[in-house]
């Protein structure tokens, strides 16, 4: 795992025993997985908007996109902590999935 996905989960665990206002990340715990899964939405439709712009070739709009993809895949990262699920378990699938053509897993499921 990438260092900083593996210290950031350290943290993000550690975050789950904290005051709720010590932090930003041990006050989403504390709010609980509704307002968590409110942060991943938000940050989603943010990210495709800021993704149109990009398109729309709006030079400055690239910088934007990945600020609003790590705002997204960070508040992903709170979830599956809050939920107890190590970001290893999602890197694990990716790498099982590696090199598995999309349109023929799509066609064997399709078959089943
Ligand atoms: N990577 C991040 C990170 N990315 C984004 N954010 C915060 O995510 C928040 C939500 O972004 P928004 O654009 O929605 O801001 P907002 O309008 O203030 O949010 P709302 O009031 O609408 O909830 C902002 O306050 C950002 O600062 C992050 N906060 C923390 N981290 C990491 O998490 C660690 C622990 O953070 P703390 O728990 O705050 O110490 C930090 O050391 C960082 O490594």
């Amino acid at each position: 795992m990438s260092d900083i996905l593996q210290q950031l989960d350290a943290v993000l665990a550690q975050r789950r025993q904290a005051a709720p206002d010590s932090s930003y990340v041990a006050s989403l715990h504390h709010k609980g997985l509704n307002k968590i899964l409110e942060k991943v939405g938000e940050e989603a439709t943010e990210t495709i908007i800021a993704a149109k712009d990009a398109a729309d070739g709006v030079d400055t709009q690239r910088q934007a996109v990945v600020a609003e993809t790590a705002d997204l895949w960070f508040h992903s990262l709170v979830m599956l902590s809050h939920l107890g699920i190590e970001s290893q378990a999602v890197l694990d699938e990716l790498a099982r999935r590696f090199g598995i053509s999309g349109l023929d897993e799509k066609a064997a499921r399709s078959n089943e």
